[in-house]
């Protein structure tokens, strides 16, 4: 692991998966973690064994898709302190249910609450402590379903389409303050979020090996970052194609192209005969 020069370190998402895998992985003497998530017991877990590695640790839970819950959060570190490494690793994958040909309005609600809704608000409340302290780094989760939506996940591939997007915004309105943004868009990795899919998923991560990635990538000051790489070069690949051709081979591919599975059982569509 890259020996990263941050000391104070905001996770949210820190419960589990990649943002606990993060965590772990930053965690040492003279380390400062504040960790946030939705679920209070995992999060403690997490934040005991950071502590077990030297980190001093401050959980927080809360529900980051309700308004001030962001700023209230980083207002816990004291006025006019900053952290030095914002993380956002807050997500709901919120797919369609099974059987179901449209994805529930409440449901494609709570994904942009979540993921486009909360990730802004606690990015720009981290961005605006940031800027005052004249330094700092965020790193926005994002996904390759921004790029190759997910045909049952069309609010999630949304959400993360709408982050990268305000990923570019803020880089451009941060430059020059000494704020930095990576971007970081994963394909699968083994977490709760995976664990819910049917099926084999042949490019699945481990969370330690993503977040070392993200660590690595955060070394080297990079802005924007895609894994894993076969899926990577096939998405580029794609965008080679003209729009038909490319369209055609999304098709064949049902479910998702940095999957890379075989094309999937045809899905049974509703009245009206779309797809
Ligand atoms: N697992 C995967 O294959 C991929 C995950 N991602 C993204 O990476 C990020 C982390 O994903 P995973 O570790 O897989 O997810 P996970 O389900 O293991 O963990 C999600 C974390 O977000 C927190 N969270 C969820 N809703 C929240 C809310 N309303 N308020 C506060 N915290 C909330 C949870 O408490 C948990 O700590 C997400 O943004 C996800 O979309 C992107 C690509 C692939
Ligand atoms: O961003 C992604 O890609 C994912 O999060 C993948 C999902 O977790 C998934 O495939 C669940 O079925």
């Amino acid at each position: 692991m890259p020996d990263l020069p941050y000391r104070r370190i905001a996770i949210a998402g820190g419960s589990r998966g990649i943002g606990a895998a993060l965590a772990l992985a930053l965690a040492g003497p003279g380390r400062e973690l504040w960790l946030c998530a939705r679920d209070g017991p995992p999060l403690e877990e997490t934040a005991r064994a950071c502590r077990d590695k030297g980190a001093q640790v401050r959980c927080h839970s809360c529900d980051l898709s309700q308004p001030g819950a962001a700023a209230a959060w980083l207002d816990e570190m004291g006025e006019g302190r900053a952290p030095d490494l914002l993380i956002v690793a807050v997500g709901i994958f919120g797919g369609r249910p099974d059987g179901a040909v449209v994805t529930p309005e409440a449901v494609m609600r709570q994904v942009i609450a979540v993921n486009l809704t909360g990730a802004l608000a606690l990015a720009e409340a981290g961005a605006l402590r940031m800027r005052c302290a004249g330094r700092g780094q965020i790193v926005l989760l994002g996904s390759l379903a921004a790029r190759d939506p997910l045909p049952d996940a069309p609010a999630y591939s949304a959400s993360k389409a709408g982050l990268a997007c305000y990923a570019r915004a803020l880089r451009a309105d941060l430059a020059g303050s000494g704020v930095g943004v990576l971007l970081v868009e994963p394909g699968h990795v083994e977490t709760r979020q995976t664990a819910q899919h049917q099926g084999a998923l042949p490019l699945l991560m481990s969370p330690p090996a993503a977040a070392e990635r993200i660590l690595r990538a955060l070394d080297r000051g990079r802005s924007s970052m895609a894994f894993p790489r076969r899926a990577v070069l096939a998405l580029w690949l794609l965008d080679l194609l003209p729009a038909a051709w490319r369209a055609a081979v999304l098709a064949r591919h049902r479910f998702s192209v940095h999957n890379l599975a075989p094309p999937a059982p045809p899905v049974a569509r509703g009245p009206g005969g779309e797809d």
